[in-house]
């Protein structure tokens, strides 16, 4: 069953120009994919429709088979538990630990302490960061930060992992790290969808790519058809 479905997606932004011009595609629940394109080409919009931060202009997205136009008001909440999101700037808390960092989207929503506690230990360990829990994100570098950042998407149990150039402000090497990461996740029951503009990142991961010019899917590339 797809986790996810774009069914013709359009969207222009008020008094801006068309930023997704009839989006179609699936992802299959365990799937990884890449979605790349030129600056402008509509890669943060397609991620925004996912998680809600816009709506379609027309067309559907469907979210385990549930259009996300009929999501309003409290369910919004409900749908971003099921889709964490990670972006270039982590954004965390400079004046929290990394553990508290990782629960607020649980603090937030009510969830016990006893129960936070516990979920952040796992989304911790899921990142390799199980003994860093008492740290400030300060001391940590900028790899292990992007991984709190990550830990933080996965605290909620995701069904799908939305994100936007996650590897944006790092080195060659803490790029495949977090890579490495983000490729061990569909096997633990998160679908991955990440947006690049670093085609040879995207190449090296051998993964399923789309690919957007100026707001249309040019291509949806599976990764035996990838060009050496
Ligand atoms: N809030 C907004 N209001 C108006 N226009 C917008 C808004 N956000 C994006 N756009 C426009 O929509 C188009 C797609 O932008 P988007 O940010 O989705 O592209 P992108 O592929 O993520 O680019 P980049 O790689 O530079 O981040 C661009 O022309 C952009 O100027």
């Amino acid at each position: 069953m797809p986790v996810l479905r774009f069914d013709n997606v359009s969207k222009h932004y008020a008094g801006g120009r068309q930023a997704l011009s009839e989006v179609t595609f699936e992802v299959d629940a365990g799937e990884m994919l890449f979605v790349t394109g030129h600056s402008g080409a509509g890669k943060s919009t397609l991620l925004k429709l996912i998680h809600l931060s816009e709506r379609a202009s027309r067309g559907a997205v469907l979210f385990n088979e549930r259009n996300l136009r009929n999501v309003r008001g409290r369910q919004v909440a409900m749908h971003r538990r099921e889709v964490g999101v990670v972006f270039q700037d982590h954004r965390l808390l400079a004046d929290r630990s990394v553990a508290d960092n990782v629960g607020l989207p649980l603090l937030l929503r009510g969830t016990a302490r006893g129960e936070i506690g516990k979920r952040v230990r796992v989304a911790l360990e899921k990142v390799a960061l199980a003994d860093r829990g008492d740290a400030l994100p300060t001391q940590l570098s900028a790899g292990e930060q992007q991984r709190v950042g990550i830990a933080r998407a996965l605290v909620t149990e995701p069904r799908l992992l939305v994100a936007d150039e996650p590897t944006g402000n790092l080195d060659p090497t803490l790029s495949a790290e977090i890579m490495a990461l983000l490729e061990s996740l569909p096997e633990r029951g998160t679908s991955v969808l990440v947006a690049s503009h670093d085609l040879g990142l995207v190449k090296r991961m051998r993964k399923r790519v789309l690919v957007l010019g100026d707001g249309r899917l040019l291509d949806d590339i599976r990764p035996e058809d990838l060009a050496e």
